[in-house]
């Protein structure tokens, strides 16, 4: 359990250069196996790399379990919520980000964003891909929720909307000049940008455009706890799970990429035909096209895989669990440790190697039993199709359209979440030119 207090916080904090399981989590399977104690951030906690009572901790949910998340993020982004809330959260955001509307509306337009963005790296030196993802997801996301036009807009707020999701992780000391006050300051600001728009909307009740914001506004006649305070959290709580996980799984992928030469030909030969058997080479990119694109969708799982971009599931007990003769007390915490399935080399031969082509031979009991890098159970994440076909029509556009060739960077690092030392920076010219 380590030392009192702090447990053991700094060894779990230490980076890690690698791909591959964290050394504490490594280290403390071998000395005490897959299911152990210790103690983080002053609180008893369990952590499981055993697939048995990881599902059986998801089904518990609501039951023996409920979510929890450090204090830092529960107290900046307080909206991810249980009971009725949860539901309803899930539901907008999968009414706003699912597979419906990938197919009807989004898949253009996501095509569209990522052509304009890419059109526009190709007339730079370089580019830093984390911040510049970064940016075009948010513009893009709250596009989709409220219109936002970003070109129009006095400020980058993406940049501030980046610091604040830097200073989460930082050490939670609000004095002038450090990370973390920077970081409230940053989400203070946008905050209050979104504020003004929820106002503005609110003095207006005639007007209807059908967004993200219009359906909360309208949904605030029926559910009781649809401030406006809380659609402003809502909204700022979807556009961090859009802003940091798919520019990280972005990132990674090009990082990868730029590895494997072999794998990049494989990709944009799927993505040539593509193109090759469209009848209209001008039309955009259909949800047939992008249902096909098989080794895409493999690439895609293989980045997730080892990309660990959640490094575990937390959970509160509520109520006394017992397991194999233990019995976890209600009160203490537990991390599912996801990566530990994803990396296990049982299932998955050879772990650390990118091979998307792996994916071939999985069955899907295997997959279900042992990917979860979007969660499970009533949590799953409701942006996972949406994660997948930004990244596929990223690629699809980059590979067919676009040459590209790393610079420098792309370091990974994990403290204990994904991030990448000096960032990845990349060189971005058109093929025809
Ligand atoms: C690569 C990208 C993403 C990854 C790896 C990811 C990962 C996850 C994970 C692991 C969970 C489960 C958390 C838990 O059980 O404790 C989750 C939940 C959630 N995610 Fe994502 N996410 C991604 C993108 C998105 C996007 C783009 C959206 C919004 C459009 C989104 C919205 C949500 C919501 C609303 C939940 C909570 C679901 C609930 O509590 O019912 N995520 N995500």
């Amino acid at each position: 359990m380590g030392f009192p207090l702090i447990g053991e916080t700094i060894q779990l904090l230490i980076p890690s250069r690698s791909l591959d399981l964290h050394p504490f989590i490594k280290i403390r399977v071998q000395r005490y196996g897959p299911i152990f104690r210790t103690s983080v951030v002053g609180r008893p906690v369990v952590m499981s790399t055993d697939p048995k009572f990881n599902h059986y901790i998801i089904t518990e949910e609501g039951k023996s379990v409920e979510l929890w998340y450090l204090d830092t993020f529960s107290k900046m982004l307080p909206i991810y919520g249980v009971g009725s809330i949860q539901k309803y959260i899930r539901n907008i955001a999968l009414s706003h980000f699912g597979v419906e509307s990938i197919r009807e509306r989004l898949l253009p337009q996501v095509e569209q964003i990522v052509q304009k963005t890419l059109r526009s790296w190709s007339t730079q030196k370089s580019v830093e891909l984390k911040h510049a993802t970064s940016s075009m997801l948010f513009d893009f996301t709250l596009k989709q929720m409220f219109g936002y036009d970003s070109e129009n807009s006095p400020e980058k707020l993406s940049d501030k909307f980046a610091n604040f999701v830097h200073g989460l992780m930082s050490l939670p000391l609000n004095i002038p000049g450090t990370t973390y006050h920077k970081c409230l300051k940053d989400q203070k600001e946008v905050l209050s940008m979104m504020r003004g728009i929820v106002k503005e909307r609110l003095a207006s009740p005639d007007k209807h455009r059908g967004d993200f914001l219009d359906h909360a506004i309208q949904d605030m006649k029926t559910e009781n706890f649809l401030t406006e305070d809380f659609i402003v959290q809502l909204m700022f709580g979807i556009l961090f799970g859009t802003f940091e996980p798919i520019s990280a799984v972005l990132v990674l992928t090009l990082k990868l990429l730029s590895d494997h030469p072999l794998i990049v030909e494989e990709l944009t030969a799927e993505h040539e035909a593509i193109l090759r058997n469209r009848h209209n080479p001008d039309s955009s990119l259909s949800w047939d096209e992008y249902k096909s694109m098989t080794f895409t969708l493999n690439v895609i799982n293989e980045v997730l895989r080892l990309g660990n971009v959640a490094p575990g599931l937390l959970r509160r007990v509520t109520k006394d669990i017992k397991f194999n003769g233990y019995i976890v007390p209600a009160g203490w915490d537990i991390v599912l440790v996801t990566p530990a399935l994803q990396l296990n080399p049982e299932t998955f031969k050879d772990p650390i190697a990118f091979n998307p082509s792996r994916w071939k031979g999985l069955d899907s009991y295997t997959i279900s039993k042992n990917f979860m890098p979007f969660g499970g159970g009533i949590r799953q994440c409701a942006g996972a199709d949406y994660s997948r076909a930004v990244v596929a029509t990223f690629l699809h556009i980059l590979v067919s359209k676009y040459r590209w060739t790393k610079i420098k960077g792309g370091n990974i690092v994990r403290k204990p979440i994904l991030d990448f030392e000096g960032g990845l920076e990349i060189e971005v010219s058109e093929k025809n030119k």
